[in-house]
C-alpha cells in the first residue's frame, strides 16, 4: 500500500522499446506514424491529457534514446508536464523495469501504458488513476469479449489443435492499458520477477503473482492495441473521425 508521509505524485512509464514484427517492415513500432505524427506521440499526449500525470517517462528502443528525445521536442506537448527518457530492454517486462528504475522518489502512483495504444481516451486515464487513489494496489481497464475463447493444446502452426476447455465469457474480459498501481507494489513485483521468474505478458500478472489484489475497471472500445495492419487502419479511422469532430 501507499506511503502515506510521501506527496501524492502519479507517473506514467510508456514502454516503447518494441519493433512491432507483427505489425510488418518498417520502423519500430512506437515510431511510425498514425495520422502523421509518430504512435509514441500520440500515447504521450493521451498520458499528458490527464491532470494527475505530471511526469512521463518513455522507455525507448535500446540504440533509439536520442532520437525520441529529439521526437518528443520536436513536438507540441503539455508544459506542466516533465518527460523523461531511458533506453528500453529485450522484453516488455525489461523495458517496463527500466523505466521504473528510472522515478524519482516522489512518486508514489505509476501507470504502465503501452505506446501501442495511442488512442486511449483520457476519461480512461483518470478512471485508472483514481481507482489508484482510491486505494486500490494494482487498476487495470479491461473489457468484456465478443468472441468465444477456448483453452487449447497448441501444436503446429496450420495443425488442428484439440479443444481442452471452454471459459465462461461472461467472466473473461480483454485487457488495456494503461495499468495503474501503488509504486511499491509494481517495483516489488517487477523485482520479484526480473531475475528467473515465471514472467506475465502484461503488469497486472506480475502483481497477481504477489498475491496482492488486482481489480477492473471499465476499459474502452478505443484504447484498442495496435498490433497487425489492421490494427492500424482502424486506428487512422478512429483519429480521422475524431479530427473531422474536431474541426480540424
Ligand atoms: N522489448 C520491448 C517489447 C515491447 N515493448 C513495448 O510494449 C508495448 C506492447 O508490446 P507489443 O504491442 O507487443 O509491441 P511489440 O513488441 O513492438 O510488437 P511485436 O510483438 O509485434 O514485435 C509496445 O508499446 C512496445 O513498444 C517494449 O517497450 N520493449
Ligand atoms: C499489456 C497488454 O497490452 C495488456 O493487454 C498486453 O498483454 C501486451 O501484450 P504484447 O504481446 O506485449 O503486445
Amino acid at each position: 500500500m501507499s506511503d502515506q508521509s510521501r506527496p501524492y505524485r502519479t507517473a506514467a512509464v510508456i514502454p516503447a522499446a518494441g519493433r512491432g514484427v507483427r505489425l510488418g517492415p518498417g520502423a519500430p513500432k512506437a515510431l511510425r506514424a498514425l495520422g502523421g505524427t509518430p504512435m509514441l506521440v500520440h500515447a504521450v499526449r493521451a498520458m499528458a491529457a490527464s491532470r494527475h500525470v505530471s511526469l512521463v517517462v518513455v522507455v525507448a528502443p535500446p540504440d533509439g534514446a536520442p532520437e525520441v528525445r529529439n521526437l518528443l521536442d520536436e513536438h507540441a506537448l503539455p508544459e506542466r508536464t516533465e518527460f523523461l527518457v531511458v533506453p528500453g530492454g529485450d522484453t516488455r517486462q525489461e523495458s517496463v523495469k527500466l523505466g521504473l528504475d528510472a522515478l524519482p522518489a516522489d512518486v508514489s502512483a505509476v501507470l504502465v501504458h503501452d505506446a501501442a495504444r495511442p488512442l486511449v481516451p483520457v476519461d480512461t486515464v483518470d478512471a485508472v488513476v483514481e481507482a489508484v487513489r482510491d486505494g486500490a494496489p494494482a487498476v487495470v481497464p479491461a473489457l468484456p469479449l465478443a468472441d468465444t475463447v477456448k483453452e487449447v493444446e497448441p501444436g503446429a502452426p496450420g495443425e488442428p489443435e484439440p479443444v481442452l476447455s471452454t471459459p465462461v465469457r461472461s467472466r473473461l474480459r480483454a485487457v488495456q492499458t494503461p495499468q495503474g498501481f501503488d509504486r511499491d507494489t509494481l517495483v516489488r513485483a517487477h523485482e520479484r520477477f526480473a531475475v528467473g521468474g515465471e514472467g506475465a505478458t502484461d503488469d497486472a500478472g506480475l502483481v497477481e503473482q504477489l498475491g496482492a489484489p488486482v481489480v477492473v475497471v471499465p476499459g474502452h472500445e478505443e484504447a484498442f492495441k495496435v498490433t497487425r495492419p489492421l490494427d492500424l487502419v482502424l486506428a487512422e479511422a478512429v483519429l480521422a473521425r475524431r479530427r473531422a469532430n474536431d474541426g480540424f
